[in-house]
């Protein structure tokens, strides 16, 4: 169902490259992201014959030549192995990274909301609550209104009022969604966080995601799990060690992600992640 008949950009991303500079680093090679550390490489270094450069400056190659436009009303699920790149791409999305080369063009303002979105954990819920709103351009009169409806929505209950640093990572998380959510943001971008919600939170969510799109939002969702971006979004972007490897309809693009990567079976019990990819 196209929600606009005429697409209308608002994200416009052109040739993206990020490149992270490490000080201190003990190799003094590039690492390509998701490149992992291991088999020979690491036996040579156990035994000592491989040369330690302490202090070199590593360049991890997180994103590259990424280019895609993104439209008023799509949702679109981030997916991609550990390391592939997806936070590093939201984040500069949200212009939090600077680009190493390319550009990132936004026609509203980006809220993220990530589970490293900064809440200060030594503030109670309820004074990060009124910090957060009046980040997102809300009147303390209208925080105040939308209070309770924000508290219900993360289901931290009387948690509001101790310092976040008490909180579960799963609460912060959610009151991060409550908070970010609060007022319908231009694009929204979700890191991971619907990972640590149960049923009836991810439910709620859902539905949140889904009015944002239809008030003419925009929604980016990195995550791990393969059942909630077919049932969250509309559309996938597929990293793969920094490459924009797929980007189509949601279900395609996970199914196709799937069989590349089909699911491991985890033991049965002491199952707590949400991830299934
Ligand atoms: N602040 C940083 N400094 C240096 N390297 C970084 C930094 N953040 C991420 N990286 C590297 O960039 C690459 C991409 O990381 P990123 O976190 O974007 O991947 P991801 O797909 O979100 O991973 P995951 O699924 O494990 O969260 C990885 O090789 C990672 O080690």
């Amino acid at each position: 169902m196209a929600v606009h008949p005429e697409p209308k950009p608002s994200v416009v991303v052109s040739h993206l490259d990020i490149v992270y500079e490490v000080f201190g680093a003990k190799r003094g090679r590039a690492v390509a992201a998701g490149e992992e550390e291991g088999g020979l490489g690491m036996v040579e270094r156990l035994l000592g014959q491989r040369e330690e450069k302490f202090g070199h400056v590593q360049k991890v190659h997180a994103v590259k030549d990424v280019s895609f436009v993104a439209n008023v009303g799509e949702s679109i699920g981030i997916i991609g192995r550990n390391g592939s790149g997806k936070s590093t791409l939201l984040r500069a999305i949200a212009g939090l990274i600077p680009p190493t080369s390319g550009s990132v063009w936004l026609s509203g303002e980006p809220s993220l909301l990530g589970v490293n979105a900064v809440l200060l954990g030594d503030l109670t819920g309820e004074r990060n609550i009124m910090i957060g709103g009046q980040a997102l351009g809300l009147s303390a009169k209208e925080i105040r209104s939308r209070f309770n409806d924000i508290v219900e929505f993360s289901g931290i209950g009387d948690f509001v009022y101790m310092p976040m640093k008490a909180y579960s990572s799963g609460m912060g998380a959610r009151l991060r969604f409550a908070i970010s959510t609060a007022k319908t943001p231009d694009i929204l971008m979700v890191d991971e966080a619907l990972a640590t919600g149960d049923a009836d939170f991810k439910a709620r969510s859902s539905e949140r995601i889904t009015q944002i799109r239809k008030d003419a939002g925009t929604v980016f969702l990195v995550s791990h799990s393969n059942n909630t971006v077919k049932e969250m979004c509309t559309r996938a972007l597929w990293m793969e060690k920094g490459r924009l490897i797929a980007d189509g309809p949601a279900e395609e693009v996970v199914t196709a992600y799937q069989k590349t990567f089909p699911q491991k079976k985890k033991p049965s019990s002491k199952q707590t992640s949400a991830t299934d990819s």
